[in-house]
């Protein structure tokens, strides 16, 4: 478990972490996201240890990183694996001894070394690549080398720094997957550094939205998406565009697994609606609906009290 408190952190004059408290349990995949620079890769340099901070805790199973020297640190560093945009690999070196590296570094014997390896690259599913180097290598590929590598010393919490923002949309769903499978099997906690909103709703459990150092938002990702707050408006910006029609009424409504509410609703209330602006995306647990309904005037109000009533999330919007 990951046990962040007070955090705080400064370049010189500026304040870069600002009063961070997080709670991240083993088994959990949260996501960290937020505009560039917002902090985030900051924060998991101080999980990891990397970096040192003004004020406040950072504890990883209950190892306090601020109360420790630099040595133990060093050994700490162990429990935790860490997979970066860019793979991070060695292009000299077969895939066999990317993986082998962090092996050898803590003493392991020959043995032992083969037995992990083989067996890593099998959980991350590139035995064929064995003796390759990276040169040959697709990003997708590199970057199951790079997990395999993060996962050599059975770390208790792996992090992830933009893993996948240098590779395409398929290969994307295909790392994450393989990560989703990697932190139900093993028990760890996956800490995920993005700007991709789409990584989050796919894989992650709960999420932080981090604004100038702060985090302005945190909760499951269905109670973000489903409460809309501004931080989150914030960060979709353009992604959020919506189409809003000029006469009539506009209401958004936002559900999660509840897609028959507005032909329920026109059914119980009698009455007709047009859609002006509709989004419905998969999330990791289920489905998210947001849609900008246009009423006439006459029936807010009811629209309104059943809306409520059925436990929706809704408010009037207007028109640009
Ligand atoms: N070593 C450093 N020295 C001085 N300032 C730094 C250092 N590292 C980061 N910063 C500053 O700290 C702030 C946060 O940077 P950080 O890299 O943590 O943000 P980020 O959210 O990860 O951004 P990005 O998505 O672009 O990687 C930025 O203003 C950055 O310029």
């Amino acid at each position: 478990m990951i046990e962040i408190r007070n955090l705080q952190k400064s370049y010189g004059d500026i304040k870069v972490l600002k009063n961070i408290n997080l709670t991240i349990q083993d088994g959990e995949i949260y996501g960290l996201v937020g505009r560039s620079g917002a902090g985030k890769s900051t924060l998991l340099r101080c999980i990891n240890g990397l970096e040192k901070y003004d004020l406040g805790s950072v504890k990883i199973d209950g190892f306090e990183i601020s109360q420790h020297s630099d040595h133990e640190i060093r050994q700490f560093r162990k429990n935790i694996g860490m997979i970066f945009q860019h793979f991070s690999l060695m292009e000299r070196k077969t895939v066999y001894q990317n993986v082998a590296l962090p092996l050898e570094c803590w003493g392991y014997n020959k043995g032992e070394i083969d037995k992990r390896v083989r067996e890593l690259l099998k959980l991350v599913d590139i035995e064929d690549k064995i003796h390759d180097k990276p040169r040959v290598l697709s990003g997708g590929q590199k970057q199951r080398v790079a997990i395999a590598r993060a996962l050599s010393l059975n770390p208790k919490i792996l992090l992830c720094d933009e893993a996948t923002s240098a590779l395409d949309p398929k290969t994307t769903k295909a790392i994450l997957l393989l990560l989703k499978k990697i932190s139900e099997s093993l028990g760890i906690a996956v800490v995920f550094v993005t700007h991709q909103m789409a990584v989050v709703r796919a894989i992650c459990h709960k999420v932080s939205i981090l604004e100038d150092g702060e985090i302005m938002a945190n909760g499951t990702v269905g109670s973000i998406f489903l409460n809309q707050p501004q931080a989150l408006k914030n960060l979709l910006g353009d992604e959020n565009e919506e189409f809003i029609a000029a006469t009539g009424k506009n209401i958004r409504i936002a559900y999660a697994d509840n897609s028959q509410i507005l032909s329920a609703m026109a059914k119980e209330l009698d009455i007709g609606f047009s859609i002006a602006w509709a989004k419905v995306e998969k999330y990791r647990d289920g489905v998210l609906g947001s849609i900008v309904i246009n009423i006439d005037e006459g029936n807010v109000q009811k629209v309104g009290d059943y809306l409520t009533a059925a436990g929706v999330k809704w408010e009037a919007v207007h028109s640009e």
